[in-house]
């Protein structure tokens, strides 16, 4: 299955980079091997998800948005999001919708979310000594207890351990968009004064990878320093860009777009900006801190041994190795 998930994320990015959409006529799917496979991963995917839906109805107790809010999550034997659809909805939604509202949790919400973490151990590994202050903070904050919403709120530096991950890697590392209708793109620090014009049609990559490492808009763009985002950054000459200041989105959690003025893009922004991303910045801290309260961990191989390879998202050639030591001095 994740094999499947990944072969369509290759897919999705050479569609969207091939000049071409030969996929279109209609003979490709039988005579083009790399479609031939697009389409078998897609089968394995459709009918896993299918197997799902068909269980979740056959079980399915129908009640409304209120009650289902209501419900106790935590001595519920199955409680996903799939539930929770099949239940709210009951009949009026087809196997269709309900298909691809799984799928696009499944690629938008699965991949991202295994990768950041991905990069987030991989930046910890080399950086010892933050992991151990990651630790220090988790013992201060949590001991052995367990997590909750206020507990969160006080694990800081994991916190920015997540978004520093996400900065050096993106996913995905690049934002697609088409042009509507002709249109001129400003020029930007060191670009051309009068901008750049854009006739309808043009597809446009945003570069977040760039971004996010660019060096007028970072110190030490290519280093990992969680600790970057506590402090306001002016505008020091650069044209069009009003700086890095906390202050700008009082009591928000987590940096973002609003707070960099958009040099910090891992969930794009605007009215397509990512509906997941909170709940993703919950799900990789609570996980990471999981794995740090329990684990020390060291890369198997060295750091230049990690190929990336991109796919949609940024991920590993071939996985992320590494020797996982059990905290014993703290349990
Ligand atoms: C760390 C994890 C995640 C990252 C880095 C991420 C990043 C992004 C980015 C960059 C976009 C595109 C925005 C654009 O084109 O401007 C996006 C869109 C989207 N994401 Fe996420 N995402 C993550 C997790 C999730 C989760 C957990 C869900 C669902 C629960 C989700 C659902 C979506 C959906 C539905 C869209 C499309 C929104 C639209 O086009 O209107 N994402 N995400």
């Amino acid at each position: 299955m994740l094999n499947a998930v990944y072969g369509a994320l290759f897919e999705a990015e050479h569609r969207s980079t091939f000049y071409v959409p030969y996929w279109k006529f209609p003979l490709a799917r039988w005579l083009v091997p790399r479609q031939r496979k697009f389409h078998k991963d897609l089968k394995v995917i459709n009918d896993c998800l299918d197997g799902l839906i068909r269980n979740a109805k056959e079980t399915r107790q129908e009640t409304d948005v209120e009650k289902l809010q209501q419900r106790d999550y935590s001595n519920l034997k199955d409680a996903s999001l799939l539930r929770f659809l099949v239940d709210m909805r009951g009949d009026d939604v087809d196997d269709r919708q309900l298909r691809d509202d799984l799928m696009t949790m499944l690629i938008a919400g699965h991949e991202t979310t295994a990768a950041v973490l991905t990069w987030a151990v991989f930046l910890l590994a080399q950086n010892p000594s933050k992991m151990k202050k990651a630790q220090a903070e988790i013992e201060q904050v949590l001991g052995q207890g367990k997590l909750t919403f206020e507990l969160i709120k006080q694990l800081k530096y994991i916190r920015l351990i997540v978004v520093e991950s996400l900065r050096l890697y993106p996913q995905p590392p690049l934002l697609i968009r088409r042009s509507l209708k002709p249109d001129v793109l400003p020029g930007g620090h060191k670009g051309d004064k009068d901008g750049y014009a854009i006739p309808s049609g043009t597809d446009i990559f945003v570069s977040v990878y760039n971004l996010h490492r660019s060096p007028y808009l970072w110190d030490n763009p290519n280093e990992f320093e969680p600790e970057r985002f506590l402090v306001k950054r002016n505008n020091e000459g650069i044209e069009g860009w009003s700086g890095f200041d906390p202050s700008r989105s009082p009591g928000a959690l987590y940096p973002n777009e609003i707070i960099s003025d958009f040099a910090f893009l891992p969930f794009g922004g605007g009215p397509r900006k990512c509906v997941g991303d909170q709940f993703a910045l919950m799900e990789s801290t609570i996980a990471l801190t999981l794995l740090l309260q329990n684990f020390d961990v060291e890369l198997r191989g060295s750091p230049e041994e990690v190929e990336l390879v991109t796919g949609a998202t940024i991920h590993t050639k071939n996985g992320l190795w590494c020797r996982l030591k059990k905290r014993s001095d703290v349990h």
